[in-house]
């Protein structure tokens, strides 16, 4: 049997009622190495691990106690039981096999008295050390290896999936690394004798030095292996703490994995060391930045060029900086626009920095690892946090706002993308599986986000957490012990957004969209509605753009859609219970007063559409038969909403499919005409993530019946519908602006803009 029968077989044997397998030693060994066998043939051969499908959070406890590690609190395996957490104790144990990391990082243990038992630590490895193609068993080894001596606190002790037993932790700060000259261990003893593996790193930096540690760890560094890298510039340390270049190096490694309080911490060393050491001094701006300690950032970069200046004699570049830094003390005195201005004004230091050609090693300001952008949050001062009713807090206009004004520039608090979810890697990109993959691997992330930074647990666990969720954790007392898992398991329930994006993003044109899950701050205290939404949301890598989609009045709340007003309202519905949101829109009102039958023949003129039409191909049909059921169709759709058809979204897909059946049928007027009440219908409604597709397939169909000027005219309102959310109001016909329009659209991926651009529409 292989693990997934194994697993599924055991999993039936317990529902019908099986005793919990609790495995010999020997049995526990047997079954690790067939894991991980299992699972490194997956990662060679890029599969979809079907383990991340499980993203259930088995761990059901209020809170984390801190348990003092002394004798009486010492539990062993044979006392554990099933199902509970072992409030304030600890099991002392060893790592006696290699990991595994699917889901969790899985490994054997064994307890002092020699008994051992499989250990799941979620949460365990940020995702930021995984490399591209998953972590291999020699990698996630060097997390834990074997002989590691743990102190797992408050045990918990359950049955897995697969019907066997398992120790789970889902906070890695339970999980203590005891070393081996440790008090605690002097009093007691090992049962059993295990032979240690002799593991590179300390053993082997008796032979290499402190530069061949260095040599290494750029090699690694240029395959983008930054965990392996970190690995040797940190041995090199070992041997040689006073090593400028290697500080200065980790500390760049610590950037590209997104850990900024260390990158400053290795950055501030090297400058202690050598206070002029450029490329030092430029991560500690930059991992400044990160934490939004914008001053400091901006007066380490200014001290940079200032030096730089002196040194050249550069006169202009002097009285420039001063400038630059003039403007951030306005800022700092004003502080009225958030941290958006600053920076302006660090990219302004930093696009000095590379056009002089100063060698400091800063190309790549914009991380390779990831689309993560370097930013600040924006909020306007037009709109406001308030309570508003029932649904708890949300934004609300404090001034009138006018269409288009920009009302926020998030940055994620944390994301994940499908391309960093270890083996879903070449997954559809609509599939459960990857979703749920990169939810849990957000989970881990922000998890060890707070361990290294709890000053930023603040804002978090403000967020929205569920009914029954009390702020208990006061600012004071967040501190790395005390990161709250499963809060933060239901802050991502209820606010992360998950995003398809069709940027250019990891450096390679991605076909399908890329998908992210994460959590923007302010923008999760949006509330929804279905129709009636007064602003829109775009993603550009990890920045929300938020903008006003019509004139909103002062007073009004703000709005945007959680879910996809266009699906039906029985998928719709299911979604929002979920979120415990009774959605009183207009739209949700109307559905919800018709009658179950009107539903009912609704759902069943839905299911004919898909089983009988098979748009855009419509292969094996005749056209003129298709035309007439899709006409029938229609009439059948509008007959149930006599007096608000234009409210029936389900329309959209039937009518396209008309029109394209019209077109293939050379009656391009009335493809035509069809697809004009559509875009009508998407402004009205102002569903403009269809109306620019609209647009564009009507500037498509116009070049085609060779009216140029109407294909002009709607390829400019496509661009326009398309990009103005993210810019702003622009002149389509200011030629400067258009090819940055024209750029940004083909990077989105619009619809058609190839054939835009062989018929000339944008000249
Ligand atoms: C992302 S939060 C939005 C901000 C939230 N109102 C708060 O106080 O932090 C999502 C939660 O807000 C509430 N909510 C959002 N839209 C709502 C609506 N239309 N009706 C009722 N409650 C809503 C629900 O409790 C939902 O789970």
């Amino acid at each position: 049997m292989n693990p997934e029968e194994t697993i599924i077989n055991n999993f039936f044997n317990l529902m019908l009622g099986a005793q919990p397998i609790r495995r010999t030693r020997q049995q526990l060994l047997d079954n690790q190495e067939r894991w991980i066998n299992h699972l490194e043939n997956i990662r060679k051969k890029n599969l979809v691990n079907f383990e991340t499908t499980n993203s259930t959070f088995a761990n059901k406890k209020a809170n984390t106690v801190d348990v003092e590690l002394v004798p009486k609190n010492r539990i062993s395996i044979s006392q554990l039981q099933i199902n509970k957490v072992h409030t304030g104790k600890f099991l002392l144990c060893r790592v006696i096999t290699k990991c595994a990391k699917s889901t969790a990082l899985a490994m054997v243990i064994e307890d002092l008295e020699g008994e051992a038992e499989r250990l799941a630590l979620h949460n365990y490895i940020p995702v930021n050390k995984i490399p591209p193609g998953g972590l291999s068993v020699e990698q996630a080894s060097r997390f834990l290896p074997i002989g590691t001596i743990l102190a797992i606190q408050n045990p918990y002790y359950k049955i897995s999936q697969d019907g066997q037993t398992s120790l789970r932790s889902d906070n890695p700060n339970e999980i203590v690394i005891i070393k081996s000259n440790d008090k605690l261990l002097t009093q007691f003893r090992w049962k059993t004798n295990i032979e240690l593996p002799r593991h590179s790193g300390i053993e082997t930096s008796k032979i290499l030095s402190a530069d061949d540690f260095r040599i290494r760890g750029n090699e690694y560094f240029g395959k983008k292996d930054f965990m392996s890298a970190f690995d040797e510039y940190s041995h090199g340390i070992e041997l040689d703490p006073q090593n400028v270049t290697l500080y200065a190096n980790r500390s760049e490694v610590h950037l590209r994995l997104s850990q900024f309080k260390e990158a400053l911490d290795d950055a501030e060393t090297a400058l202690k060391i050598d206070s002029k050491h450029p490329k030092a001094a430029i991560r500690k701006g930059k991992a400044l930045m990160h934490l939004k300690r914008y001053t400091e950032s901006v007066n380490t970069f200014c001290t940079l060029l200032k030096d730089e200046a002196v040194n050249t004699l550069d006169k202009k570049l002097g009285k420039e900086i001063e400038e630059y830094r003039k403007q951030a003390q306005e800022l700092d005195s004003e502080n009225k626009h958030g941290n958006y201005n600053y920076i302006k004004i660090i990219n302004e230091y930093l696009k000095k920095i590379e056009t002089r050609e100063i060698n400091f090693g800063t190309k790549e300001w914009v991380h390779l690892g990831g689309p993560r952008l370097d930013h600040a949050d924006y909020v306007s001062n037009v709109i406001e946090i308030k309570q508003v009713g029932k649904k708890g807090r949300g934004w609300v206009a404090n001034n009138d706002i006018p269409q288009h004004t920009l009302l926020m520039v998030s940055k994620a608090f944390e994301i994940v993308f499908n391309q960093e979810t270890r083996t879903c890697m070449n997954t559809n990109s609509s599939t459960k599986i990857m979703k749920e993959a990169t939810n849990t691997e957000l989970l881990t992330s922000i998890v060890q986000k707070l361990r290294v930074e709890p000053t930023l647990a603040r804002e978090i666990y403000d967020l929205y957490a569920g009914p029954e969720s009390i702020h208990t954790t006061s600012p004071g007392k967040i501190s790395s012990k005390s990161v709250d898992v499963e809060r933060i398991e239901k802050i991502i329930f209820y606010n992360a957004f998950q995003s398809e994006f069709m940027w250019e993003i990891f450096n390679q044109k991605i076909d399908h969209g890329c998908f992210g899950s994460g959590i923007w701050i302010k923008p999760s205290y949006f509330n929804h509605s279905c129709i009636d939404t007064n602003v829109q949301r775009i993603y550009l890598g990890d920045l929300m753009f938020v903008r006003a989609q019509r004139p909103i009045k002062k007073g009004e709340e703000l709005t945007l859609f959680y879910t996809d007003p266009v699906e039906p309202f029985e998928k719709r519905t299911k979604t929002l219970q979920k979120f415990g949101i009774n959605c009183q829109c207009r739209l949700c009102k109307l559905e919800r007063a018709e009658s179950n039958k009107v539903k009912q023949l609704r759902v069943k003129i839905q299911e004919r559409f898909n089983s009988d039409i098979t748009p855009p191909q419509f292969e094996g049909v005749s056209l003129d038969s298709l035309i007439a059921e899709l006409e029938s169709l229609i009439e059948e759709l509008e007959s149930l909403r006599p007096k608000n058809y234009d409210l029936d979204f389900s329309l959209m897909n039937v009518k396209t499919a008309l029109s394209i059946a019209y077109h293939k049928n050379g009656s391009f007027t009335k493809s035509i005409t069809i697809l004009e009440q559509l875009h009508h219908l998407t402004k009205k409604h102002n569903l403009f993530h269809y109306s620019y597709r609209f647009s564009s397939l009507l500037a498509y169909s116009y070049t085609i019946t060779a009216k140029v000027e109407k294909a002009k005219e709607y390829f400019k309102l496509a661009l326009y519908e398309m990009i103005a959310p993210i810019i702003g109001n622009f002149d389509v016909s200011d030629s400067q602006i258009r090819s940055d329009v024209l750029l940004i659209a083909e990077k989105l991926n619009m619809p058609h803009i190839n054939e835009a651009k062989l018929a000339g529409l944008m000249d």
